[in-house]
């Protein structure tokens, strides 16, 4: 349905969105750093301008149910789209329900190249990917029927590089998933078939880097995996145990690589499943971000961004195609969400020119995202990047929002742009660390930064959408699965979260230049998809037919 304003022409001055990544709208008060910040800005901007709350989890972003959280990619899409796509979690579970996916091209070559190995020697088909069933980049029982599968298909050897999440699950929860999968691999192993898990490490730690942040992660990662180096234990059970013991207080994402052994006499081990010429190696996280950089080490002949020592030749797919313009990587299990007429698609034809910013840890969410998982721009789009810290972001919560503020105020200050828009990581990437302290302050960044930007729109005569991709600073301590209270520990102390949330955002209209005019309502199931519309009629356009609608009311 065409929607047309005819009686509002439009803002003059530029339309800026600005997403809070991870703040949501908090359930209780016991555990939100988003209460406990002190925010003058946002507590005026609630107070004084209009404000509804969106949708951002479960099937409203296109998971597959209402129970899994959001996260910045389906987010980000939503909003840079203005349609809901299922994503790869619907996508990838729909396909292994369905059996698609065993008669794929991409599996058959897989299990077949598994199968034939080299030189007379039979190969090994590996998985890496995020070891956890948080939904965000992966699920643990997608890798569960592809074990089953690849034995039924006569593979001989499979080996697992578990990356261990604590990051959208409990943030030491990594043996709930490591001791059942050591079971189920060691049951399965039998009539000739061998399944181990053979190396694995901290999601933060080795091999899930992403926007080229930090590339020695990734090499780690190669090392570890590909090459077999780093400390030596006999099951990954044993050695998240030990690297506990070894850096006590260090949760899940952020613990060292391992490598898993066979020891001889002398107790030297021998790495049980480093990977060479002949294999294969399917990555199995759907989501692309975190997935691009150990791709691009396995698939790019010139690679240069580290030494990678040797190279073995695999037949490599990713679960999904994680980067739709540079094709990345050209073989895949799962056909990824077809997203087109995207925003700045849409407004690029119109004509306009387009602004986005972030600092490095979001740079992709802005543009990559925005734009449906392509690395392209736009005719007309202009995207500035602030390099991020490589730092653990307790110690910065801050981060670069007040250097994202900086180049936000010189764009509206230069007057070329009439859509703008840019991600503030503070909420996300410090709720991320569990310490309420450091998030409470991220969020207190957050609020400075608006502080600033906000009356650089005013004197650019523009209007702003705030808002948020998904919560997670909104809920600092897990909940209670019967209660959905705050959960606490044996001591009675409350149990640190560190995954996102499944609470609404706000949407917020500030505008100081049409004398009332213009408001927002509150539709039923109002949602992310909901924004590109509504940014659409600020600027005085009608949507795109395929989006979903605006919620711009004029008065
Ligand atoms: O850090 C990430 O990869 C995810 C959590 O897994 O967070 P976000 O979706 O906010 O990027
Ligand atoms: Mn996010
Ligand atoms: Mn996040």
């Amino acid at each position: 349905m065409l929607q047309k304003l005819p009686a509002f022409a439009g803002v003059k001055g530029p339309v800026v969105v600005i997403v809070m990544d991870g703040y949501g709208i908090p359930r209780h008060d016991v555990g939100s750093a988003i209460d406990a910040a002190r925010k003058p800005t946002l507590d005026r901007l609630f107070a004084e301008y209009p404000n509804i709350t969106l949708r951002a989890h479960g099937t409203a972003v296109g998971m597959p149910s209402d129970e899994d959280m959001g996260n910045s990619e389906v987010g980000h899409n939503a909003i840079g789209a203005g349609q809901v796509y299922s994503q790869g979690a619907a996508l990838v579970a729909n396909a292994i329900a369905s059996g698609a996916i065993w008669e794929g091209k991409a599996w058959q070559e897989v299990v077949a190249a598994a199968r034939a190995g080299t030189a007379g020697k039979a190969g090994v088909l590996h998985f890496i990917g995020l070891f956890s069933d948080g939904n965000v980049h992966s699920h643990i029982d997608h890798l569960r029927a592809m074990v089953v599968q690849a034995k039924a298909d006569g593979v001989r050897t499979v080996r697992i590089h578990a990356l261990l999440d604590g990051r959208d699950v409990p943030e030491t929860s990594a043996l709930d998933y490591v001791e059942p999968f050591e079971a189920f691999l060691a049951g399965i192993s039998s009539d000739g078939f061998d399944a181990r898990i053979a190396s694995g490490g901290g999601r933060q730690y080795i091999t899930m880097d992403r926007y080229d942040a930090n590339w020695p992660m990734v090499e780690r990662g190669w090392r570890t995996h590909v090459l077999g180096e780093g400390p030596k234990f006999a099951s990954a059970a044993e050695a998240v145990k030990a690297l506990r013991d070894k850096h006590p207080g260090t949760i899940d994402q952020d613990l060292p690589e391992f490598v898993i052994a066979e020891f001889d006499g002398d107790g030297c081990g021998q790495p049980i499943g480093t990977i060479e010429d002949g294999d294969a190696v399917v990555l199995f996280n759907f989501r692309g971000d975190r997935a691009i950089e150990i791709t691009r080490a396995f698939v790019e002949n010139d690679f240069d961004a580290f030494d990678r020592v040797r190279v073995p030749k695999v037949t490599y797919a990713g679960m999904l195609q994680y980067d739709g313009d540079l094709q990345l990587p050209k073989r895949f299990l799962v056909a990824p969400p077809a997203i087109t007429d995207t925003s700045s698609e849409w407004f690029s034809k119109m004509g306009l020119a387009q602004f986005a910013c972030s600092e490095t840890q979001k740079f992709g969410h802005v543009t990559y995202f925005w734009n449906g998982n392509r690395s392209g721009r736009f005719d007309g789009e202009t995207w500035e990047e602030v390099p991020s810290d490589v730092v653990p972001f307790e110690q910065r919560p801050w981060m670069k929002a007040a250097e994202i503020t900086d180049a936000m105020i010189a764009a509206l200050q230069s007057g070329k742009y009439a859509v703008m828009r840019c991600n503030y990581a503070n909420g996300d990437m410090v709720g991320h660390t569990g310490n309420f302290r450091a998030a409470t302050m991220s969020i207190e960044a957050v609020d400075l930064a608006l502080a600033r930007l906000l009356p650089a729109i005013d004197a650019a005569g523009g209007v702003a959408l705030i808002t948020a991709d998904h919560g997670n600073a909104d809920e600092m301590f897990e909940l209670d699965k019967k209660t959905k209270e705050p959960a606490r520990n044996a001591d009675g102390s409350y149990k640190a979260k560190t995954a996102h949330t499944l609470n609404p955002v706000p949407l917020i209209l500030y505008d100081n230049v049409s004398g009332g005019r213009l408001g927002l309502k509150q539709a039923d199931g109002a949602g992310l998809s909901n924004i590109a519309a509504t940014v659409a009629n600020l600027l005085g356009l009608d949507k795109h037919p395929k989006w979903d609608d605006s919620l711009l009311v004029v008065k």
